[in-house]
């Protein structure tokens, strides 16, 4: 059985959609990511299965039930990230917590303090002088604290300082390594190939591609100019197994690169002195293009 499922899942919104006929399945014990740039479909996805807004045609499951027909059932198996925090302004961060507890059957106050520790926040301040990033803490603290079954965190990272990022794939992780399951978005390339297990690449409400991690990890490529300061010989470069769509400007060359591109460098520097060297790592939509031939690389 699928932890997570869609079937041919549409939400129009209007006249737009916001996600087209998606099908999908999240197995068991995986970190699944589900990548793609603004205003794709991430969160209108994460929310239909959450029963907060309802499919124009489709279905979403999550362990075997329709999401709006069996939601009470579901939400004690879930913990949710949403991409917008509202929480009461005027109370504390334990306060907050306390009140998610009683709703969640009661967690203990040691289990919450651990995890608000890991994250590095303080439970003590008001809500209302917390930065975007500790509200999303608490707001971290609230999906793990009662071990569900399935993490849906939408956009984790997006206000987390490395720190806070690193104490989150550590959670990840051991949420993996129990046999739970987290699906997660994101708009990070970087990020998908770290913790995932498998990632869905969805675009313009469509699901591109669904791929293993491992693949997309050997793919990585850098975007890599370098200026030399004399003619040098083209077929050498062009001749390199992990150098391709390569673009010559006199004595410039522009390269996407796979693997590390040090080794680049020193062939490079075999040949001529090279004057000005600059790698760089795609951004999303130039990874789009070039791995799915959808959006337009910068
Ligand atoms: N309530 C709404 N009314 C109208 N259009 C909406 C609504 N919510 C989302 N959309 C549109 O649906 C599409 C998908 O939006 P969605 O928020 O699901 O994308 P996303 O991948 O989560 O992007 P982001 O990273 O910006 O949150 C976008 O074109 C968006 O403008």
């Amino acid at each position: 059985m699928f932890v997570a499922r869609t079937e041919n899942l549409t939400k129009i919104y209007g006249t737009r959609a916001g996600i087209d006929s998606l099908t999908l399945e999240v197995e068991p014990g995986e970190v699944f990511g589900f990548l793609g740039p603004d205003g794709a479909g991430k969160t209108t996805t994460i929310r239909l299965f959450m029963d907060l807004i309802r499919p124009t045609s489709g279905r979403a499951l999550l362990f075997g039930m329709d999401s709006h027909a069996q939601s009470v059932h579901i939400r004690k198996l879930v913990g949710y990230l949403p991409a917008q925090m509202s929480l009461p302004r005027f109370t504390t961060g334990a306060n907050v917590l306390r009140y998610f507890s009683k709703l969640r059957g009661g967690v203990s106050f040691s289990k919450i303090e651990h995890l608000a520790g890991r994250l590095k926040v303080n439970l003590n301040a008001p809500i209302q002088r917390l930065d975007e990033a500790d509200t999303f803490k608490i707001g971290l603290v609230q999906a793990f604290m009662h071990d569900p079954e399935l993490l849906l965190l939408d956009e984790p990272t997006r206000y987390l300082d490395d720190a806070g990022r690193e104490a989150l794939y550590e959670l990840i992780a051991e949420v993996r390594r129990e046999g739970r399951t987290v699906f997660i978005s994101s708009r990070s390339l970087n990020e998908m190939e770290r913790i995932t297990d498998r990632v869905g690449v969805i675009h313009n409400g469509r699901l591109v591609a669904v791929e293993r991690a491992v693949h997309l990890r050997a793919r990585a490529f850098n975007k890599v100019e370098m200026q030399f300061a004399g003619p040098v010989t083209h077929e050498i470069f062009e001749s390199q197994p992990t150098i391709r769509n390569l673009r010559w400007q006199e004595n410039r060359l522009q390269c996407l690169v796979t693997g590390d591109p040090q080794a680049l460098l020193e062939l490079a520097r075999k040949q001529s002195e090279v004057m000005d060297f600059k790698a760089r790592q795609p951004s999303l939509e130039e990874a789009f293009s070039l791995y799915y031939g959808v959006g337009h690389a910068g």
